[in-house]
């Protein structure tokens, strides 16, 4: 059962059209991620979504919901999460959740909460004392306190330290199973990699590609990488000749080459058959990262006036 549907959602800001024409739907229980490059409309397309925008066309329902009747029933069916969270310098961190978790008929525990996200020491210092990562916990935390069917995630662990991120991550797989619905502004690939069940890439306003990040990173053209450390020197030239290499490079005592998705093991035949062996062996797959620049760099043609649809 699809839980956000927005479909040909359009908004403009002096004349310009800085969400224009998306289309997706989000089932219940999925972790959606929206990635793109700075100012391609992520924010602003979410944030039409959680009620927060009004938009210029197009139709929104969340839980069968128009964001744009904004009623109560609406509010306590939905956690946002905001890029900067603003509070009074003088609330302290547990009355902000006790303040959000009011808004809601079945809230969490904050205690359990505050817990989670490593915030239990800061339970009762005030926001204005509260360092970057911490406030960016806090956010995450009002987001989830109300136990909302669906929470709105925007730039969730920008700010945080890698082990802070992990266990934002870990509570986050852990909701996962409870039938939540995430929708999650995201930078990070590895985030998206590890959470998302789909993911839409979204640049300048436009749906360029959604697809499961396994699904972006498989269908994107980059060469695969590999280098290695050879058991005697050899002719550059002998891998260059290989169909499958595009080139070759020398890094120290590493050689490095790119090519097709089967250039180790011609690299590897071919060095066998000349009696060198390949010592300390790595090979890259294409990754989301690999994908997203391949999506989103400026020498991309522009998507099809309706853009890939996926439901
Ligand atoms: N209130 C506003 N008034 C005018 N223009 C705006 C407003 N909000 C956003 N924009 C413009 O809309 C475009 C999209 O901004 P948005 O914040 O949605 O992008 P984003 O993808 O979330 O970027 P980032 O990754 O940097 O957070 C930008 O060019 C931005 O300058």
């Amino acid at each position: 059962m699809a839980v956000i549907e927005v479909d040909s959602l359009r908004k403009v800001y002096a004349d310009r059209a800085v969400v224009d024409g998306v289309t997706f739907s989000v089932e219940q229980g999925e972790i959606f991620g929206v990635l793109g490059p700075n100012g391609a409309g992520k924010t602003t397309m979410v944030e039409c979504v959680g009620g927060l925008r009004e938009r210029d066309g197009g139709t929104i329902l969340v839980a069968g919901m128009d964001p744009a009747d904004e009623g109560v029933a609406f509010r306590s069916s939905l956690g946002i999460q905001l890029q900067e969270s603003r509070l009074p310098d003088k609330m302290r961190v547990e009355e902000a959740l006790a303040l959000y978790g009011s808004f809601y008929p079945r809230p969490r525990d904050p205690g359990e909460l505050l817990e989670r996200l490593g915030l239990r020491e800061q339970r009762r210092t005030f926001f204005a004392k509260l360092s970057g990562g911490q406030k960016q916990r806090l956010s995450v935390a009002l987001a989830l306190v109300g136990n909302p069917q669906v929470a709105i995630l925007d730039e969730l662990t920008t700010g945080l330290d890698p082990v802070a991120r992990r266990e934002v991550w870990d509570l986050l797989e852990e909701l996962r199973g409870t039938g939540v619905t995430l929708l999650l502004v995201s930078h990070f690939m590895e985030e998206a990699e590890r959470l998302c069940d789909r993911v839409i890439v979204i640049d300048r306003g436009r749906i360029v590609a959604a697809d499961t990040p396994e699904g972006l990173a498989a269908n994107v053209q980059a060469d695969q990488r590999m280098s290695f450390v050879p058991s005697e020197p050899f002719e550059i030239a002998t891998l260059e000749a290989l169909p499958d290499v595009h080139a070759v490079a020398v890094s120290g005592d590493r050689i490095v080459v790119t090519g097709t998705d089967n250039v180790a093991s011609a690299v590897i035949i071919a060095l066998h058959e000349r009696g060198i062996s390949v010592g300390r062996l790595r090979v890259d797959q294409p990754s989301l990262d690999d994908a997203f620049v391949a999506l989103t760099r400026d020498d991309v043609t522009s998507p099809p006036a309706d853009g890939p649809v996926i439901r």
